[in-house]
């Protein structure tokens, strides 16, 4: 820790867009030494992308996949621990009997893992000419809301196609989460477009944080990642941006500032939950 520059006493969160290839071992070594490097410029929240070990494909998920606990998730326990952060494992193709998942793992400061949860709604589209993407051919859905407590805030999780679900997000939002990390990887088709638009819409109709991190783009890859990893405040602006390439991007999370806008235009209070209701079932 005397390598630390500045360590933030609040909630800087740094989203780590890291470049993934086909050896997992040295995704696992490289994307690690960017948390280092994360954690040595201040952030005490950070988190990786969607498929940080491995390349973002169904001819990939099985190859790949892994029990939780397991070997991926035992060494970003022991990161979490050494670096005292709260760590965002991304996501790993995960292996439970003979289904796959696409799995996020949270870790706290003293390396307990305090989340697993698995990305809801798949991506499974058809846009021809374009890009058609079944991921329901290899992988099963979760069926669990994913959130979890920190002394910071409840901070929200989806993973990537999740963002495109605002129900979810607001059902994150009723729970208590000031903060939304979705690990993603859109693509070049409707990353353009869409990526940055849902991550503000989300942000602006949680009057939240909203946080999106990707892979950095490799244009060799049968799935080229659009990156532009991005965080975008309660009011819908972006503070924070990634370009395509390898880099990590930081933002201090200010609480003060999510009061202050749901005080000014109280959408919380002026719902109409008498016409409509979301119902958590737990
Ligand atoms: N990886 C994904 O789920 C991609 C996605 O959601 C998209 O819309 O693109």
């Amino acid at each position: 820790m005397a390598t630390m520059r500045t360590v933030s006493q609040g909630l800087k969160i740094a989203l780590v867009q890291n470049l993934v290839g086909k050896n997992k071992q040295e995704n696992i070594d490289h994307s690690f030494s960017l948390v280092r490097k994360a954690r040595e410029n201040g952030a005490t929240m950070i988190s990786l992308p969607e498929c940080f070990q491995s390349p973002y494909g169904n001819q990939y998920f099985g190859e790949y996949a892994e029990t939780i606990p397991g070997y991926t998730t035992e060494q970003l326990k022991s990161l979490a621990k050494e670096l005292g952060i709260y760590l965002i494992g991304g996501s790993i193709p995960e292996r439970d009997g003979d289904k796959l998942y696409n799995t996020t793992t949270v870790f706290n400061p003293s390396g307990d893992m305090i989340l697993k949860f698995r990305k809801i709604h798949l991506f499974d589209i058809d846009i021809p000419g374009k890009i058609t993407f079944l991921e329901s051919n290899t992988l099963s859905s979760g069926s669990k809301i994913g959130y979890f407590d920190t002394k910071y805030c409840r901070v929200g999780i989806g993973i990537c196609y999740d963002i495109r679900f605002p129900e979810l997000a607001m059902l994150m939002n009723k729970l208590g989460c000031k903060v939304l990390i979705y690990p993603g990887c859109f693509n070049m088709t409707t990353g353009p477009v869409h990526w940055e638009l849902l991550i503000r819409a989300r942000a602006l109709d949680n009057q939240c944080y909203c946080c999106a991190v990707s892979q950095a783009r490799d244009d060799s890859a049968s799935y080229v990642a659009w990156g532009n990893s991005t965080v975008c405040d309660p009011w819908g602006e972006v503070v924070g941006k990634a370009g395509s390439k390898e880099e990590i991007i930081y933002s201090d999370i200010d609480f003060e500032r999510i009061e202050m806008i749901r005080n000014q235009i109280p959408i919380g209070k002026q719902k109409r939950n008498d016409i409509y209701e979301l119902k958590y079932l737990s």
